[in-house]
């Protein structure tokens, strides 16, 4: 048998209260190097505080978070506001609060598709552009794995799409993990290994097409997206290799 890569993040049994309201509780699951994992669930369904749990904000009150030693985490948050009377440019942005050089910050702006936006005020960026120039930020720090809270809020669904497919992209090019947070599986699926439903537990997980037609799925965000799900999705042309396990159904029973 081959060895199984180790897990960049295993989190088992995580419960998480904040008050007396049990925001997670049961919550497993690990993530594999490489891999690109999507939680969605509704509003208030405790996503954004998963996150926060795996980057060390917010402490567990049951359960455990292991990350693999040396681990180096890529963050883009929702949204970052900028005070348009704050003259910055695109490269001098990059450059807080780490200094980066002049081939980085190229480098970095080519991985996200913006080749030419270096000398671009950060007031000027359309909201795609703005999430890519976060997105550059993050890889500067060379991740092994990159955590998207809501990457596409305030973007379009056709902006959207094309921004989870940059995503897909950058994993192709770097070989990073994602772990990204979304509630509309319908775009994000194209982009996903795996998808992850919460709703203060683990509804359910699997493949995108496992858990859009699977009935804790659909008792939470319906049957309409069928439409958008059809029309997003894209066919993979690589095979998933089985270095890690890939769960296809919710009722497996190990960790996901
Ligand atoms: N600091 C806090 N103080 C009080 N309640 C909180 C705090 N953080 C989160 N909560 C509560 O925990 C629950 C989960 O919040 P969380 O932000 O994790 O959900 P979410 O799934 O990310 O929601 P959304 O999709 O609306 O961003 C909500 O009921 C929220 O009000």
């Amino acid at each position: 048998m081959r060895d199984i890569a180790p897990p960049l993040i295993a989190v088992r049994n995580l419960g998480v209260r904040i008050g007396t309201l049990d925001v997670l509780r049961n919550v497993d699951l690990e993530i594999h190097p490489g891999e690109i994992v999507t939680i969605v669930g509704p509003n208030g369904s405790g996503k954004s505080t998963l996150v926060r749990a795996i980057v060390g904000a917010v402490r567990p009150h049951t359960g455990t978070i292991t990350r693999s030693p040396a681990l180096r985490i890529g963050y883009v948050p929702q949204k970052l506001h900028i005070d348009p009377t704050l003259p910055i440019t695109v490269a001098r942005f990059l450059c807080l609060p780490t200094r980066r050089t002049a081939d980085q910050i190229a480098g970095a702006l080519n991985t996200v598709g913006l080749p030419d936006l270096h000398k671009r005020q950060m007031s000027a960026l359309s909201g795609g552009q703005m999430q890519r120039v976060l997105l550059a930020r993050a890889l500067l720090e060379a991740p092994d794995l990159l955590l998207l809270d809501e990457p596409t809020q305030g973007l379009d669904q056709r902006g959207s799409a094309a921004f989870y497919h940059q995503i897909e992209d950058v994993r192709a090019r770097l070989g990073c993990a994602v772990l990204m947070v979304s509630h509309e599986l319908h775009v994000v699926m194209s982009a996903s290994d795996r998808v992850i439903c919460l709703n203060g537990h683990v509804c359910c997980h699997g493949t995108p097409e496992v858990v859009a037609t699977a009935p804790e799925y659909r008792a939470l965000f319906g049957t309409g997206t069928q439409g958008a799900l059809a029309l997003y999705r894209h066919t993979h042309d690589h095979a998933h290799d089985d270095d890690h396990p890939q769960p296809g159904h919710h009722h497996e029973d190990h960790a996901i």
